[in-house]
């Protein structure tokens, strides 16, 4: 199974910026192992740029933060999978933790992107965390059951384990340079794990699990050998290609 070395650069860059970020890390990635993919999802705005420049780039796919879930419509303000389809992207997030907490974004809503986007032919991230007052409380098994059980309920016959991942990412590491521990880490992607292989019997070994929540240079290396890590979600990190190019290439 190989790593998947994702990046969101959530709501940051111009396109040019992004454009020129994306550039220098096809350059850095030139040797990349053999056992690891590279995911950039940067804004809407610069998807058509940035997946130009990653093209040459062996191993890097381009992927999307967010998306209405319906095929076309009077949705102001909104993009449709097949938008972003047609303009390279093969990957897309679902249920990242500033959507649900920020945007408000409910469970169902999650569900329905899930489906809407693996339906199209996308390749679906479901992001799922518990807060720190669901972790004080005793509840990440229970948290994030629920958000895999709904995440992936009306999507499930259309979930194959090569169109799925899931990141784990505990909403108290993100951007908070608090990463969490290894023991926690393991703890979680084991719930996570068990979860999968109840909801897609067939399948459910095979998905990959990425941890998210202040991975930095410094921590990828110690993180990805950790039992059902099988790659990173990187926010601040990513924004520097040669920040994230580290990451990618940690051993
Ligand atoms: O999608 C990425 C996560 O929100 C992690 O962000 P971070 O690496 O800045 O903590």
């Amino acid at each position: 199974m190989k790593k998947l070395m994702a990046a969101n650069w959530k709501m940051y860059k111009t396109v040019e910026e992004g454009a020129a970020t994306a550039a220098e890390l096809g350059k850095l990635l030139g040797g990349l192992p053999a056992d690891r993919e590279v995911l950039v999802c940067p804004p809407f705005t610069m998807l058509g740029e940035v997946g130009r420049a990653l093209e040459t780039a062996p191993g890097c796919f381009l992927g999307a933060q967010n998306f209405y879930p319906a095929r076309q419509g009077a949705f102001t303000g909104e993009i449709a999978p097949e938008q972003l389809l047609a303009l390279g992207c093969t990957y897309a997030l679902a249920g990242h933790s500033e959507r649900r907490h920020v945007l408000g974004e409910t469970d169902e809503f999650v569900g329905r992107k899930m489906a809407a986007g693996l339906s199209a032919g996308l390749t679906m991230i479901l992001c799922v965390g518990e807060t720190i007052e669901e972790r004080r409380e005793g509840r990440v098994s229970e948290v994030l059951s629920r958000q895999l059980r709904t995440g992936l309920e009306t999507a499930r016959c259309a979930a194959s384990a090569d169109r799925l991942c899931v990141a784990y990412e505990p909403v108290w590491a993100i951007g908070t340079g608090e990463v969490a521990g290894p023991g926690e880490i393991v703890e979680a992607h084991a719930v996570v794990r068990e979860t999968l292989m109840s909801l897609l019997p067939e399948t459910g070994t095979e998905v990959r699990i990425l941890y998210g929540g202040s991975v930095k240079p410094e921590n990828a290396a110690g993180i990805l050998r950790l039992d059902n890590v099988n790659g990173v979600l990187v926010g601040g990190a990513s924004l520097k290609a040669d920040s994230f190019s580290r990451i990618v290439l940690a051993q």
